[in-house]
């Protein structure tokens, strides 16, 4: 992750500070998956004016904020590109960066997810192609980027923080996200919301809840939430970058009758 001019952008932020708890999450050495297998967005901010030309209503299949036990909406703002997109427009800046920025980032995307599935696939014995095949690149799907900006939020006691985004479990099957903190996750049998420490040069894999549905269960879907960055980093405006991967139109439920979708 550098700037063009060399300069690392992840010593940009405080660190995460140590004396925060956080859950250990399993670290995987992507190169050693590509063996086994055989085989960043600042500075897009437009201000308003532009924004709300491009704004994507309340009721759409992934855009709008969602609430919390009060009603009170979500404190963050995202774009989303769709991975088939070709017609649409956008806001100025993501045109700009359409074809050096975010199309290699779905490819990227698109390879990294569709590794870690074929892994899934032969190492819990599923019949081939289970997770894989409902995900084929060609077909067009829900996938999309997702830019993220948490504006700037002092930090907040536990007891009566405001999640910027609240409690969830992703849409789609498996997403991959923050320099800055505030990514916390309700582990099975815990009571209380961990931090996740975000590590250079790593990217945090998550699985939506569709997989759950493809694996017939093996694959679980967790739940988690964000909130403002602890300590020195709660500083600093918060921007995350995710890859939502969705299985393809075709794909449905076994109990789910092929359905027209209502645009
Ligand atoms: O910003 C993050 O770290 C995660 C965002 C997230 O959970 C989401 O957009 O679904
Ligand atoms: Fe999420």
């Amino acid at each position: 992750m550098t700037q063009a001019d060399g300069k690392d952008l992840w010593y940009a932020y405080p660190p995460f500070p140590e004396d925060v708890p956080t859950y250990p999450l399993l670290v995987v050495d992507y190169q050693l998956l590509l063996t086994r297998s055989k085989r960043g967005l600042k500075n897009h901010d437009t201000g308003d004016d532009e924004k709300m030309k491009f704004e994507q209503g309340d009721d759409g299949m992934s855009a709008g904020g969602s609430t919390d036990a009060t009603g009170a909406l979500d404190t963050v703002e995202f774009i989303n590109v769709n991975k088939d997109d070709v017609h649409r427009t956008y806001t100025s800046t993501v045109n700009a960066r359409m074809d050096f920025t975010i199309q290699p980032f779905v490819l990227k995307s698109l390879s990294i997810n569709e590794t870690i599935l074929d892994i899934f696939n032969a190492r819990l014995g599923l019949p081939e192609g289970t997770p894989a095949k409902p995900h084929n690149r060609e077909e067009h799907s829900y996938s999309e980027t997702r830019t993220i900006k948490h504006p700037m939020k002092p930090e907040q006691s536990p007891a009566d923080i405001k999640a910027a985004i609240e409690a969830h479990i992703d849409f789609g099957s498996l997403v991959r996200s923050s320099r800055l903190g505030g990514l916390q996750i309700l582990p099975p049998t815990y009571n209380d919301w961990q931090y996740v420490r975000p590590n250079s040069g790593h990217a945090i894999c998550n699985i939506g809840d569709a997989l759950p549905i493809l694996s017939g269960g093996i694959l679980r879907s967790n739940l988690h939430r964000v909130v403002p960055p602890p300590r020195a980093q709660s500083k600093s405006e918060r921007w995350s970058l995710v890859y939502f991967t969705h299985p393809g139109n075709s794909v449905r439920q076994p109990w789910q009758k092929p359905q027209t979708l209502k645009l």
